[in-house]
């Protein structure tokens, strides 16, 4: 089980929830990565927390002006990076570049689409993981794993079809530990979520129950 908290540009304090995640990852011994903004990559890797970035580009050294290097975000302390996030789309073109960006740089990578068509193509790519969300969920609280479990089950389904070393995450609405054990049930091997942990008072008792309740 891998849960990946992507802060997005919430006004959270990264490194509170960073620290937060390192302390329940160790008590427990879950995989748990931190996804915040690009800045807050290097004060969030030192807590010591699994640290992704939330994007990188389809680009290798050079002159390129206002975009993100692989390789500086994991000289910042990245250890993988999410791609083609809802908020974030992008060109089946620049997910391939961006993949070949982020293995060039020795970051994971977690590509984002948005239902199981998508993610049978973005499997094809080869990364080492693929995330299904329905953008209509995303910052609901309404987690997709209990509103539209069929699209996480199909998403397995088209991805295993493709590849079957490719695990599939879900994420949208997910906030609680019964959220993720739906996910799971339905062949989820990780989940991706931000409101639920970025956007409440007590990030730490979030990520315990959701970790704690498999
Ligand atoms: O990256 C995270 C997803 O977009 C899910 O966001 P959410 O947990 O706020 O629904």
């Amino acid at each position: 089980m891998f849960v990946v908290v992507n802060l997005k540009s919430y006004a959270c304090d990264p490194v509170e929830i960073a620290s937060a995640a390192a302390d329940v990852a160790d008590d427990v011994d879950a995989r748990i990565a931190v996804a915040p903004q690009t800045a807050h990559i290097e004060r969030v890797a030192s807590t010591g927390v699994e640290t992704w970035a939330q994007h990188v580009d389809s680009i290798e050294h050079g002159s390129h002006t206002g975009q993100s290097l692989a390789e500086s975000v994991a000289d910042a302390g990245a250890v993988g990076t999410l791609l083609n996030h809802s908020e974030r789309r992008l060109k089946l073109a620049d997910i391939d570049g961006g993949i070949h960006a982020a293995k060039r740089a020795g970051l994971e990578t977690v590509v984002c689409a948005n239902n199981p068509a998508q993610i049978g193509a973005v499997t094809a790519l080869s990364p080492e993981m693929v995330a299904v969300e329905p953008p209509e969920l995303i910052g609901t609280g309404t987690p997709v794993s209990h509103a539209d479990p069929d699209i996480v089950s199909e998403a397995v389904r088209t991805a295993n079809g493709v590849d079957e070393s490719v695990p599939v995450l879900c994420g949208a609405g997910i906030s609680t530990g019964d959220d993720v054990d739906a996910a799971v049930e339905l062949g989820s091997e990780g989940v991706l979520l931000a409101s639920g942990v970025a956007k409440v008072d007590d990030p730490r008792a979030v990520l315990t129950d959701l970790v704690t309740n498999e």
